[in-house]
């Protein structure tokens, strides 16, 4: 897992988005995992901006969510699906048919998350996962607990996210109880990983994702084991670390 520390969010997005426009244009065919949050909105506003200036083509790119919130149809104002065409879909010529994102309100929601493993299955896993990471460590929506070697998966969220996530709500209890999520197994199998970090709220998580080894407890510390794993945090993310790697170097 390698880190590349930058300012503040600005350099963060530029440089995620530097590299997803880098693998989009030099590749006939892309695959990419795809996250939704705060932290990636500049990341996905720049690539909108590159479209418009220069027309990167998206006919070739797939993309695969990472996860959705159960029991809100897609057309829900919260909903991933809303996110995902609002700040980027909507703006670049991907083809609609290329898009996946697990459906959140389906009869049989574990039917659903074993379709969408078997998606990425056929793919091999994406080329290029983005993630940004939750306060309590969580990748895409895999809590604190959950096996590493689980696939993609219906989970309940924990009331720290269900808080955390509430300012994009009208109300905290509007806030989904569950979700369909890409389970680590699958975030695994990506061929590159690019985590973001931003802000002192992150700064705790990225601290034990560096210094945790592989616990359960701490989700992305699941990316250890991973050979190609680029954590992109800014200054205010990556200041506990400071401290750490100090202590820990000679
Ligand atoms: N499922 C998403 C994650 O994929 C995201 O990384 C996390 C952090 O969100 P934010 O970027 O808004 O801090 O929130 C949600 O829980």
């Amino acid at each position: 897992m390698r880190l590349v520390k930058v300012k503040g969010y600005e350099e963060m997005s530029a440089f995620a988005a530097g590299r997803i426009l880098e693998k989009i244009k030099g590749s006939q065919e892309v695959t990419l995992g795809l996250a939704t949050g705060g932290t990636p909105v500049r990341m996905y506003e720049l690539l909108v901006q590159d479209y418009k200036r220069n027309q990167t083509s998206y006919r070739h790119v797939f993309t695969y969510n990472l996860d959705e919130y159960a029991g809100i149809p897609s057309d829900h104002p919260n909903s991933y699906y809303q996110f995902m065409f609002q700040h980027f879909f909507n703006h670049v010529n991907i083809p609609k048919e290329n898009i996946h994102i697990p459906q959140g309100l389906t009869t049989d929601l574990h039917q659903e998350a074993k379709r969408y493993e078997k998606l990425i299955d056929k793919i091999s896993g994406v080329d290029l996962q983005i993630l940004g990471i939750g306060e309590n460590g969580h990748i895409g929506f895999n809590e604190p607990g959950t096996p590493f070697t689980k696939e993609t998966h219906v989970i309940e969220l924990t009331e720290s996210t269900r808080q955390a996530n509430a300012r994009y709500f009208d109300h905290e209890d509007e806030v989904p109880t569950h979700a369909i999520t890409m389970g680590i197994a699958t975030i695994l199998k990506s061929k590159e990983i690019l985590l973001l970090a931003s802000g002192d709220k992150k700064a705790e998580a990225i601290y034990q994702m560096f210094s945790k080894d592989h616990d359960v407890e701490c989700p992305a510390s699941a990316l250890k084991t991973h050979p190609n794993v680029l954590v992109i945090a800014d200054e205010k993310a990556a200041a506990r670390l400071e401290s750490w790697m100090s202590i820990k170097s000679p």
